[in-house]
């Protein structure tokens, strides 16, 4: 452990206790996650590619690190920031404690940091670059975004047999636990890497495919775009999160970055035809414009209480739904998992390749 410091683009400085791998400075996207638990469903998500994950909760690690909980096989993040590490974790499925996990992975963490100050600053100046480093006196590189889907993506397709529909899952960097939740409802799942076109898909013979969530700003997949429209036309289809931003960007919607990005575990969504309100799971920086949607194609199913965004679509006439927010949870509440039962309805109630709605 050392002095090490949060270093934000506006000039801001947060200091703190570092950990980890500490030999070069890091930079990432600083985003603020509010979840009071679930922090190692958050560290292994990999839609946080790139990114610096600021806990809100002030005390992250109490119930430790288990084998159970990870949301993919590695920690995508930049780093972690936090007010306190509890060192004396206490669950009965602890195995070890998140310094250890994060010292084994290399990722650093800055902890002991005022991040009530923190997510007050980045509410006001909006999402943020920021750079871990030992020392204050840094300047601010220049980079580009790199392109974190083609790192979490998986490089082959990988087949999980079951007795019910045959489920093509696009893997932008998808969560464990929406494989989990389709192996649970019998569907074989067929996991694909993220630019499987319609021909390789055809081939594959699906009911139905899903799009999954992923990292970075949804337009860096614009050349796939047209083979995303053709496979959401041809089979019934379920985008989750940056899943839900592609079939928009495909059918001629626009994107555009929210002030500091909606990532917690209790965000109000209303279901806009029952007028019910469901507790939603979210982790995203973008949305869908709502002035961009062509209302001949798409329905707004969702919006989210507290800023009014959209957070869910229904095509008017082809079998396609999408959701801004995570149906899967891990963590938060599990309102919204009857999304995955009315997306295998729909499967059943579709046979065979539709025809094309691509004029
Ligand atoms: N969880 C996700 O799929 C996130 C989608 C996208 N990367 C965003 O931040 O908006």
């Amino acid at each position: 452990m050392e002095n090490g410091y949060l270093i934000l683009e506006t000039g801001e400085i947060f200091p703190g206790q570092l950990y980890g791998h500490t030999a070069e400075d890091i930079i990432g996207e600083v985003v603020f996650n509010t979840s009071m638990t679930g922090y190692q469903e958050i560290m292994t998500d990999p839609s946080y590619a790139g990114q610096i994950i600021v806990f809100c909760y002030p005390l992250i690690g109490n119930y430790g690190m288990n084998s159970f909980d990870q949301e993919s096989n590695d920690y995508y993040a930049k780093g972690i920031v936090t007010s306190e590490i509890s060192e004396v974790p206490n669950h009965y499925k602890s195995d070890s404690t998140v310094a250890e996990i994060l010292e084994k992975k290399g990722l650093p963490f800055l902890t002991g940091v005022d991040t009530r100050e923190l997510v007050k600053t980045i509410r006001k100046r909006g999402t943020i670059k920021g750079i871990i480093s030992k020392t204050k006196n840094i300047l601010f590189p220049k980079i580009s975004e790199p392109f974190y889907i083609g790192e979490v993506s998986t490089k082959s397709v990988m087949t999980y047999e079951n007795d019910g529909p045959h489920i093509v899952l696009m893997d932008f960097g998808c969560k464990k636990s929406i494989l989990t939740y389709l192996l649970k409802r019998k569907c074989k799942v067929s996991v694909v890497p993220y630019h499987f076109s319609f021909m390789q898909i055809e081939k594959m013979n699906p009911a139905g495919v899903v799009l999954s969530n992923g990292p970075g700003n949804p337009i860096a997949l614009k050349k796939w775009l047209p083979e995303i429209k053709k496979i959401s036309a041809a089979y019934p289809t379920l985008g989750i999160c940056l899943g839900h931003q592609l079939i928009a960007l495909a059918y001629g919607s626009q994107t555009k970055k929210l002030p500091y990005g909606h990532r917690g575990a209790n965000h109000p969504v209303k279901d806009l035809k029952t007028g019910k309100v469901m507790i939603t799971s979210q982790n995203h920086g973008y949305v869908v414009k709502d002035d961009t949607i062509d209302e001949k194609l798409f329905n707004i199913t969702y919006r989210h209480v507290n800023d009014g965004t959209v957070e869910g679509l229904s095509h008017v006439t082809l079998p396609i739904q999408t959701v801004q927010f995570h149906p899967e949870a891990h963590p938060g509440p599990q309102d919204t998992e009857h999304i995955f039962d009315d997306f295998i309805q729909i499967l059943n109630e579709t046979t065979g390749v539709l025809s094309y709605a691509i004029q």
